[in-house]
């Protein structure tokens, strides 16, 4: 199994401070390899105490810290990489910034032909969705399981989807054969997220063969 595998949480915009620390601490004692803050509002300063404190919590799990958008607070925080979107920083740029060893992860929506040119240009891992309806990002395009399934045959490097996942419906996303599953509401809106994020590991594991 390789590192950008797993269960990858992202988190939601309106936790903050202490509450969002609790939980995702929770996430990870229950299995969550893969954490992103995603945090876009303006106060810099908020921003990199928050995302050190996510750091110091996901070292301790040994799990990855990726920022969303934001190299300059990936690179001030010590986080392990960024994921990017078609509105953010190029690829090369990001690399060129980072170096060689940060992880880069690239939103693909529903666009093959976007996910082979990122792996072609060394893209980390590439992300599709959303997969299911989603209520954090009700206006996302469309990827549905038979896309993820055609990723799975035509792309080799770590593939993520995301949007609408819960722990119900994991299973028919893992089955398609992608690497991680990305999530928000259906870790951080459960009554208890550490035992939906290891009922999710739990389901990664039986897919592997490796209870
Ligand atoms: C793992 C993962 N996949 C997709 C997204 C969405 O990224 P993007 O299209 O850049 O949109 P925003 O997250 O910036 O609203 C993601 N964040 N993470
Ligand atoms: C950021 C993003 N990009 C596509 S869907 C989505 C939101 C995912 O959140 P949820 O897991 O709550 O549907």
């Amino acid at each position: 199994m390789h590192r950008l595998s797993g269960l990858y949480a992202i988190t939601p915009r309106n936790l903050h401070g202490p509450a969002l620390l609790e939980q995702v601490e929770a996430l990870l004692r229950g299995g969550c390899r893969i954490l992103q803050y995603r945090d876009k509002s303006q106060d810099r300063e908020q921003r990199l105490n928050q995302a050190r404190d996510l750091g110091t919590l996901c070292r301790k799990y040994q799990a990855l810290l990726i920022i969303n958008d934001d190299t300059d607070l990936c690179q001030a925080s010590g986080a392990q990489g960024v994921h990017l979107g078609e509105d953010d920083m190029s690829l090369e740029q990001a690399r060129a910034l980072l170096g060689p060893e940060a992880v880069i992860g690239i939103s693909c929506y529903n666009d093959m032909e976007r996910a082979h040119q990122a792996s072609a240009q060394g893209a980390d891992y590439v992300a599709f969705g959303a997969v299911f309806p989603s209520s954090t990002k009700p206006l996302a395009r469309r990827a549905g399981l038979e896309l993820l399934r055609q990723a799975r045959k035509e792309l080799s490097l770590p593939l993520v989807a995301i949007g609408g996942i819960t722990p119900e419906n994991a299973p028919s996303v893992i089955e398609t054969g992608v690497d991680m599953l990305a999530m928000i509401q259906g870790l951080f809106a459960q009554p208890d997220p550490e035992k939906a994020a290891r009922r999710i590991d739990q389901t990664f594991k039986a897919f592997r063969g490796n209870p």
